[in-house]
């Protein structure tokens, strides 16, 4: 019992060369250390320098080595910085590296400067570039400067590069010395940037390119914005001459002339004026110029209208925080160097260039004109406006039929022309003409590049910009999903939905951060989101519990859903505390250093939960997944989650009218019978449509045609790739524990026989830094509150840490890491 006492006496004294290692890890020793090292950085830059210049003078003084005359105070020496400086500088130059030297300096500035806490480097990755460049320019300059050994004063390269340069050349060439030289610098390149790789395949396909870039315009150079143009094909105008018997003459005499507002991206750069004396017995069609590469913004802002759920102004009072630092905090400081995917990335598609097939023109304008003619329906106008995969027709009837008249013969219409995918729009919401979309026979595929490259796209400002695809007038089309906020998808199976979400995930992946954007995805069908798996540290967001990415399983989705709920919640009562409206409100606050992170603030990362296959989970899981989709569709916005949620079933067990209620904008691929039409949209309309693709985008009044972007499985494993060769976080960002009320547990009881895996890490982070707050530990092992919590508290019940101080943080009880390793000891 004694000796027990004694021990644990023993352990609580710490020892002398323990409080040494405490005394070198205290703040301001830090400072003058790294302080001393810039200072002698820049003195070694003196000498360095002054050596090119009077390195020759001083040779012999130096070359003596006589240690008196160096210390004497009349000793010649013309160096800057005096002998010692002229000494250092003959030595690091000339008998080791050479003129790469350099880098030595380089080093220990950053080195000090991060002892400082001028600057947050990451000093390993600072001390290996410094050391392989070191290394390389003294040997390519030993190499290169061979023969001015004998003459010179000044050693390029050093001893070192001299010696290894002799070595070499004798054991491989001086060719192979050069190719050596070459494919080390390719590797170090590499090992820089993972972008060296993708410039490298260009630069070796470049006469293939070239010859490929006549042909189909210039492919964008790599990670550069540009705007995908497509080919002016010639002017296109018809006369064509009525058929028909007409008994009343054609009223129009005119027909306005559209003029492009750009002609980047025309079918015909200039619409015509049908000839100002139209013959009566004729009937115009006019092509319409495709609109030019414009964005659609289908987006209505109802942000503005958007309350939270709490009273902003009533919200507890927090006292103004001014963080430390001056600087605005840069939440993607972790991964600084990351770079965005590069668009050549993505295929360029042979036919992506739209043509007219005048045949085809004709022969539609002819079969639109006899069909309405045989339901007694005579026309004035007809224009064309060729789409990538739809014609959309637009006709005048002639004055006095009834457009109820055409709206009632939709069907018959549809039979008569035969075509699978055509849609009548009687009439063209405000425009007074009818529109029948008829799909062209060589449809184009139009190609994630081409809308992805799209300079709308590219200087979109939108939070969280997703381009889809184009319209039928040619233009890209696009929204911001944090307008919508959630987006309902829908259509049989094999229409284009997997790659619909491909378009919409791939599109945030083009233009976010990972700072700034979470996916947590669910793909029941455990095959169409496993190409995601590999950007699990840069982007997406999953329970702590190290399951898999990527959530196939039912049970995890619901315990997921549930913990986005979670999430959700606590996002709430951090923007209360905030006084803010919305996570962006309340990241701008958080960037100024407005809000202090001890109390819990962090910045929030848009979450963005996509289901694939939902009908599936609902079957399985019914109202378990239903009421936590429902609880964030309604309220998740303010706190940036929004969802995606695909189905193959569109029934109205599946989409339900809580779904339907909380999803206002939809996506319906084509599905087979009108009733599940009308259950998407309201409407019928998608059992009209083509498949492939073809999809109707509702989002308030009327649907919107649009041709999803062809994003095909390769082209996003190639994105992928390139952003999982880069550095992610250490961990996927981790969504807070969840739970349920039925599992038993007791949450406030600690159990330490099944200690946290970051436990350990946690208490020596938590030890030297001496600061028991949860924050921290949330912060540095990217993990959310309440496991961070959950941590602290098992920290507590091991006596690392003292019991919460309310807002302050805990006091740590053990003094340093050698304490704390006995007391983990114990603890096993
Ligand atoms: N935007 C598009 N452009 C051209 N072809 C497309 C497009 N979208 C889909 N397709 C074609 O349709 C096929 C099926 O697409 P997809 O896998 O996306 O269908 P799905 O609706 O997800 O089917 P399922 O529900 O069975 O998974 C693709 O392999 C492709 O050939």
């Amino acid at each position: 019992m004694a000796k027990k006492k004694l021990d644990k006496e023993a352990d609580q004294t710490p020892s002398s060369l323990s409080k040494i290692v405490a005394y070198f890890k205290n703040e301001t020793i830090h400072f003058v250390i790294g302080l001393m090292l810039v200072i002698f950085s820049v003195y070694l830059l003196l000498a360095f320098s002054s050596f090119f210049a009077t390195g020759a003078a001083d040779q012999s003084i130096i070359d003596s080595g006589n240690p008196a005359d160096l210390a004497a105070v009349d000793n010649h020496v013309k160096n800057y910085a005096g002998s010692r400086g002229a000494q250092l500088a003959s030595y690091l130059i000339n008998d080791c590296f050479g003129v790469s030297s350099f880098f030595i300096l380089v080093f220990l500035a950053v080195a000090g400067l991060k002892l400082m806490r001028v600057r947050i480097v990451r000093l390993w990755k600072w001390f290996i570039g410094c050391t392989l460049l070191l290394v390389w320019f003294s040997v390519f300059f030993g190499f290169a400067f061979m023969n001015h050994y004998q003459d010179s004063f000044l050693y390029w390269g050093g001893m070192h590069g001299y010696n290894v340069s002799r070595w070499l050349i004798s054991q491989i060439g001086v060719p192979g010395v050069w190719m050596l030289l070459l494919v080390t610098a390719i590797c170090f390149f590499i090992y820089m940037s993972a972008r060296t790789v993708v410039w490298l395949r260009k630069l070796f396909a470049l006469n293939f390119l070239k010859r490929k870039q006549k042909e189909e315009g210039q492919v964008p150079p790599m990670g550069e914005t540009q705007e995908f143009t497509t080919s002016q094909p010639q002017e296109v105008e018809f006369n064509l001459k009525r058929t028909y018997k007409q008994n009343s003459p054609a009223p129009i005499k005119d027909v306005p002339v559209e003029e492009p507002q750009d002609d980047s991206f025309l079918y015909t750069s200039e619409s015509e004026t049908v000839s100002k004396e139209t013959n009566e017995d004729e009937v115009t069609m006019v092509f319409e110029p495709a609109a030019p590469n414009t964005t659609v913004v289908s987006t209505e802002d109802s942000g503005n209208g958007f309350e939270p759920g709490f009273d902003v102004e009533s919200a507890p009072e927090e006292e103004e925080y001014q963080g430390p630092e001056v600087e605005p905090y840069n939440p993607t400081k972790d991964l600084e160097n990351y770079r965005f995917p590069t668009i050549d990335l993505m295929k360029h598609f042979e036919n992506d260039d739209p043509t007219i097939d005048m045949d085809e023109q004709n022969a539609n304008k002819d079969r639109i004109i006899n069909t309405l003619r045989s339901f007694g329906i005579e026309i004035s106008t007809i224009k064309a406006t060729v789409g990538p995969t739809v014609t959309l027709y637009e006709i005048t009837p002639e004055q006095g039929v009834r457009i109820s008249k055409i709206r009632g013969l939709e069907d018959d219409i549809a039979l008569s022309l035969s075509a699978d995918g055509i849609r009548i729009i009687a009439p063209i919401p405000g425009k007074g003409t009818i529109g029948i979309e008829v799909p062209n026979k060589n449809p184009k595929i139009v190609s994630g590049q081409s809308v992805i490259g799209s300079k709308k796209f590219q200087e979109s400002k939108f939070d969280l910009p997703i381009v889809l695809g184009k319209t039928i007038t040619n233009e890209v089309f696009m929204f911001d999903l944090c307008k919508m906020p959630h987006v309902l998808v829908a259509g049989a199976t094999g229409q284009g939905k997997s790659v619909g979400l491909n378009a919409i995930i791939t599109s945030l992946l083009y233009k976010k951060h990972p700072a700034e954007l979470k996916f947590v995805l669910v793909d029941p069908k455990k095959v169409e989101f496993s190409i995601y798996s590999v950007i699990e540290n840069h982007f997406l967001a999953k329970l702590p519990d190290g399951g898999e990415p990527i959530i196939t399983d039912v049970t995890k989705v619901v315990q997921t859903l549930n913990s986005v709920c979670v999430e959700m919640d606590t996002r709430y009562d951090l923007l209360k505390m905030a006084h803010v409206r919305n996570v962006k409100e309340y990241n701008d606050k958080f960037i100024n250093r407005r809000l202090n992170p001890e109390k819990g603030h962090k910045f929030m990362p848009y979450i963005v939960v996509v289901i694939d296959e939902f009908g599936d989970l609902i079957m399985t899981a019914g109202k378990e997944v239903e009421l936590p989709i429902a609880r964030i569709a309604q309220l998740a916005r303010a706190v940036g989650i929004h969802m995606i949620i695909a189905t193959q079933r569109p029934t109205t067990n599946i989409i339900t009218g809580t779904i339907k209620a909380n999803f206002p904008a939809r996506i319906a691929f084509r599905v087979s019978a009108m009733m599940d039409s009308r259950t998407i949209l309201d409407r019928p309309g998608a059992n009209r449509l083509i498949g492939k693709g073809d999809m109707l985008f509702l989002q308030g009044a009327d649907p919107v045609r649009v041709q999803c972007a062809f994003i095909d499985t390769p082209e996003v494993e190639e994105i992928t790739k390139f952003i999982a060769r880069q550095q992610g976080y250490p961990t996927p960002f981790f969504l807070p524990e969840f739970v349920s009320e039925d599992s038993g547990n007791d949450v406030g009881e600690i159990d330490m026989g099944r200690l946290d895996p970051l436990f350990e890490d946690a208490a020596r982070l938590i030890v030297i830094h001496q600061q028991g707050s949860t924050s921290l530990i949330q912060r540095k092992f990217a993990i959310g509150y309440n496991r961070a919590g959950r941590i602290m508290d098992q920290l507590e019940k091991a006596g690392i840490v003292g019991p919460t101080q309310g807002s302050k943080a805990r006091d740590v009880l053990c003094m340093d890491e050698n304490d704390l390793e006995m007391r983990l000891n114990n603890l096993q």
